[in-house]
């Protein structure tokens, strides 16, 4: 089994950017949950489903044929054999992904999947990130962190991100799916043994450096 750094936190706060490049600069994998949920919400309405639906969405795991890589140099996102890494970004994607992530069985059934990718990982390590990972995926985990941020800072970053999308707008996006997120697990607090890295007052790399900081602390071999 390969070694697992979970890292959890709110929407923006750098969790896919920052894990992807720790993971490159150790030789580890990277699996971003989040992509597997936008997937879903991604299949559910290609499927012609209404996103709220439970029972649909439920029924609509049988045909989800997700597929997702750990590269951090370089990965993909498939349903069945469509390539939909740009499409489950989209802000329309965004606004409707709580409501199948809240669905208790689309949960169940995506933690199995996540814990098979994480076993089948071939580097000696990999940087599991999502809203729950350091307290329900992965929390055995040797190395656990919740990366935060301002939310100010949060929708500024993303906002940069979304080109044409004023920061206002954006935060108001944020906010809802957070509000939406936090009443299925807390990912706005530590959990016990969980560290906190705040990287409001950091840039990306100093981001990037304190997340390996605490690597190194619990896992000094990773060299
Ligand atoms: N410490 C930082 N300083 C400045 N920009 C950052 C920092 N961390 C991440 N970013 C940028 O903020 C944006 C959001 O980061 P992202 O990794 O997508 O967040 P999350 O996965 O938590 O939603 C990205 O454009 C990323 O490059
Ligand atoms: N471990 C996870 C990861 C994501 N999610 C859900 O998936 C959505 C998209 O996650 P994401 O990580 O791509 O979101 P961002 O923080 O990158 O905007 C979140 O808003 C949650 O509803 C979850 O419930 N549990």
């Amino acid at each position: 089994m390969p070694v697992v750094v979970a890292i959890d936190g709110p929407a923006g706060s750098g969790k896919s950017s920052v894990s992807k490049e720790v993971a490159k600069r150790l030789g580890f994998g990277f699996l971003d949950t989040g992509a597997a949920y936008r997937a879903l919400a991604w299949h559910v309405q290609a499927s012609g489903i209404e996103t709220d639906d439970a029972a649909s969405v439920v029924s609509s795991l049988a045909s989800f044929d997700y597929r997702i890589g750990t590269d951090p140099t370089g990965y993909s996102v498939h349903v069945g054999d469509v390539d939909v890494t740009a499409a489950i970004r989209d802000p329309a994607i965004s606004a409707v992904v709580s409501r199948v992530a809240r669905v208790p069985e689309v949960r169940t059934h995506l933690i199995e999947l996540f814990r098979g990718l994480m076993a089948a990982e071939p580097r000696p390590g990999v940087v599991v990130e999502g809203r729950d990972i350091t307290t329900v995926v992965a929390p055995d985990a040797p190395v656990r962190i919740l990366l935060t941020a301002s939310p100010e800072v949060r929708a500024a970053r993303r906002s940069a991100e979304l080109v044409g999308s004023a920061t206002a707008a954006v935060g108001d996006e944020l906010r809802r799916r957070d509000e939406a997120d936090s009443k299925v697990v807390d990912f706005m607090t530590a959990a016990d043994g969980v560290t906190t890295v705040d990287s409001t007052e950091l840039d990306f790399e100093q981001t990037v450096e304190a997340v390996i900081e605490v690597i190194r602390f619990t896992q000094p071999v990773t060299d």
